[in-house]
């Protein structure tokens, strides 16, 4: 079926694709409105789609794929060079973005039309700049601000070594001062020194944030951050005292040569310590600023709550291409002398991928949400008010956590949804599942993290064992002394009331575990040790206690103006998501709530009712993402649906093609299989 587009272009839809649309019952414009924080917002990203993508350059005519490495990461230079030039030059100056800069999600988004993995200069975006902004004094940011954004220099963060990725304390790269010439001496005294896996250092960079323990006067500070120049700026020459390459071939992020870094006695001038926080005056002597010594960590934080945004996109993306998908396959026959049912009727495809919208939908809002409580927090630490950092660790540690690992289930969810095309990497699915399946290890492991948010979650609970107040994400902990289980109430208040009583109760049970080790006469860190599987799985219920919270009540904030099938459909896909969990965590409500067996049969037969419910806005809710096909990179999800054409379209790409015969026909398979080899 042929339709004529806005742009007055006319492209041919799948039939099956077109009725979906027809099918849809609310206003796709404003549900994206909603997920983009606004129309002002939407209207400034298409424009800045249309500047970075309408021009063509972000496309290549040879998939990525058929390149060798070498190839490919030149290629992904040369395409960051074309995108941070239309970001300096067209799009920074835009007003809304200031406060963003370089990470704004839109920037975020238009990147993937023009790099499959990442491009080199990831870090440079996301951590150097950040870190200049996080960590300077007012002189340094002066002098590195404007010369990193403008390109001048780029950078990367370089923090882990072979050795140590976790314990920050354990690194042993040393930057020792030195009077007599007012310089830092970098070292790495060990091979478990060697700084490993940094993006863009390989190959890319010429500078870089370093990690290292400040030794002065013969005394260890501890670690802090340094500026560090190590190629040459116009020859780009590793400098003397410096050995830096590529680490080699990963999981993903193959474009974006993440590289190894050893420090021979190279020296550094004293004005490169960045020494916001703490500073070494010209004699050595050490003076500490920040009233809270975790400040050092700031960009980790940014980043993780920087990585929860980019999750609900990264899921938007995979459950459009299985959605979209979906509704253009056929398959089996359920019912004798019926056409074979779009694959999406099948109440398990449902179940499949409802949840990933629903799950998108609450990663946006949790983001959009925990990154006001982030600049709120840096605006009481500016004025010198440290008290609200811990929560927001805690949180920003566990959302970090849970979000990435929810996120990459889920995408490998829609793989699966997507049968075995979903296998093909012209799918884009395979890409996206490595891309995020790092996240949960990179910027903090997920186990890591989640232990980081239990000492919160503990100290918490003895302050509500005290009566004294706590702070507004874990007041639910004041109810947990309450002796009577209330009778269960599977509304959405009363959903997200059990779940808290989950995590209060796994808290509750955690502390229990403590004292009784304590007692029998372990010390306490041997205590919470024998403890830790507990304290995982209780800062999970506490993370997502938070995140059901913020989901519906964002939901009914954000809706409250909104047309009337446009709130339902948004209050649907929030109820659907409580529903889905209190299923997967019927074990927990059992344990902890007056949750009968009753009650669980209510809750399948609700949440399958809502399946269907959800079902004829499925295609709707995916295109309200309003994720353009460069963007999508997929054979199997894009607005037209020509699924099988474009799968066949790329099959021909593959070199293998180029010839009727292979040459390796000719000098091996022939000979070996006439029995000459
Ligand atoms: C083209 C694209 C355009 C734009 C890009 C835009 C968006 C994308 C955004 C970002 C993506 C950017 C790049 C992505 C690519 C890859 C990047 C990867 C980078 C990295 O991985 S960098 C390395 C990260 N490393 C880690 O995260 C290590 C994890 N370890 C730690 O954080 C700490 O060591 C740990 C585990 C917290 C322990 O630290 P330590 O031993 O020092 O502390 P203690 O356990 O003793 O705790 C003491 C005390 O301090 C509290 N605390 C710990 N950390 C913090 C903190 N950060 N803030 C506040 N407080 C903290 C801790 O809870 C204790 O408190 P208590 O005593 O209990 O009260
Ligand atoms: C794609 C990618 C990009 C990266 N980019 C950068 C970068 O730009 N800059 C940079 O500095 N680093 C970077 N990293 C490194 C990354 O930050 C670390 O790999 C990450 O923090 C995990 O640390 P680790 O490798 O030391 O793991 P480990 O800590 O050795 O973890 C191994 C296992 O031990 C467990 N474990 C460790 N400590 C504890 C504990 N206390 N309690 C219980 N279990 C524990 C973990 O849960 C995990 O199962 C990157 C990594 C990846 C994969």
């Amino acid at each position: 079926m042929k339709i004529k587009m806005l742009a007055g272009k006319t492209i041919e839809i799948n039939v099956d694709l077109v009725k979906e649309r027809a099918k849809c019952n609310f206003n796709i414009r404003e549900v994206t409105h909603i997920l983009d924080g606004g129309e002002k917002n939407t209207i400034q990203r298409k424009k800045i789609e249309d500047i970075s993508l309408n021009d063509g350059q972000s496309r290549d005519v040879i998939p990525e794929e058929y390149l060798s490495p070498k190839e490919r990461y030149e290629n992904a230079v040369k395409k960051s060079c074309i995108y941070a030039r239309i970001i300096k030059t067209e799009l920074m100056n835009m007003t809304g973005l200031e406060t963003l800069g370089f990470n704004s999600p839109v920037f975020r988004r238009i990147a993937d039309a023009y790099f499959k993995e990442v491009t080199p200069l990831l870090a440079h975006f996301g951590m150097f700049v950040p870190t200049i902004m996080g960590q300077c004094t007012p002189e340094q940011l002066a002098h590195w601000l404007p010369r990193a954004l403008n390109f001048e220099i780029v950078g990367t963060y370089v923090q882990t070594e072979l050795g140590h990725g976790t314990f920050i304390r354990g690194l042993e790269t040393t930057a020792t001062y030195d009077p007599q010439t007012e310089e830092f001496v970098l070292h790495s005294p060990t091979l478990s020194s060697y700084k490993w896996w940094a993006g863009g250092l390989g190959k890319t960079v010429n500078y870089c944030v370093v990690v290292a323990q400040l030794y002065t006067k013969g005394v260890c500070h501890g670690v802090h951050t340094f500026i560090v120049q190590i190629r040459d700026e116009e020859t780009h020459m590793p400098l003397p005292g410096i050995r830096v390459g590529d680490i080699g071939p990963k999981m993903g992020y193959n474009t974006g040569d993440n590289g190894f870094l050893v420090f021979n006695h190279h020296r550094i001038p004293r004005e490169n310590m960045m020494m916001k926080n703490a500073q070494v005056l010209k004699d050595g002597t050490y003076v500490k600023v920040a009233r809270h010594e975790k400040l050092t960590y700031g960009t980790m934080v940014y980043v993780r709550v920087m990585l929860v945004n980019e999750m609900a996109f990264n899921l938007a993306k995979a459950v459009t291409i299985a959605v979209r998908y979906s509704a253009v396959r056929r398959q089996s026959q359920p019912k004798p002398n019926q056409p074979e049912p779009q694959v999406l009727d099948y109440l398990t495809q449902q179940h499949k991928l409802f949840i990933c919208i629903a799950t998108a939908h609450a990663l946006q809002f949790t983001s959009d949400w925990l990154y006001k409580t982030f600049t709120s927090v840096l605006a009481d630490i500016r004025d010198d008010k440290i008290d609200t950092l811990p929560e927001l660790h805690a949180l920003s540690s566990c959302l970090k956590a849970i979000c990435t690992s929810d996120c990459a289930a889920f995408i490998e969810i829609c793989r699966f949804a997507c049968g075995g095309h979903g296998y093909m990497a012209s799918s884009n699915l395979s890409m996206i599942y490595s891309y995020v399946s790092a996240t949960r290890t990179y910027e903090g492991d997920y186990t890591v993290l989640l232990l980081q948010t239990a000492r919160f979650l503990v100290k918490a609970w003895e302050q509500v064992e005290k009566r004294r107040p706590v702070t507004s994400t874990i007041s639910y902990l004041s109810h947990a002394f309450d002796k009577l289980k209330k009778p269960w109430d599977g509304s959405n208040e009363g959903i997200i009331r059990a779940f808290q009583r989950v995590a209060a109760g796994k808290i509750s049970a955690c502390i229990n575990c403590i004292r009784y080790h304590q007692k029998s006469g372990k010390d306490f860190e041997d205590a919470w040790q024998l403890t830790t599987i507990q304290l995982v799985a209780a800062a999970e219920a506490h993370c997502r206690a938070v995140i059901y919270d913020t989901y519906y009540n964002e939901t009914i904030r954000l809706t409250a103006s909104s047309s009337p099938n446009v709130k339902s459909v948004m209050e649907q896909l929030c109820t659907l998501y409580l529903l889905y969990w209190s299923l997967e965590r019927t074990g927990d409500l059992l344990r902890f709530t007056s949750l009968s067996e009753k009650d669980i049969f209510d809750l399948q037969q609700r949440y399958e009712k809502m399946l269907a419910v959800i079902r004829p806005n499925a295609v709707g809710l995916v295109d309200a993402f309003d994720i353009r096909d460069e963007i999508l990179n997929s054979t199997l999800g894009a607005y037209d649906g020509r699924v099988y054409e474009r799968l066949m379209e790329e099959a021909l790409k593959s070199p293998l093609n180029a010839e009727p015969v292979n040459s390796s026909f000719h000098k091996h398979l022939k000979p070996f299989m006439q029995g000459k080899l």
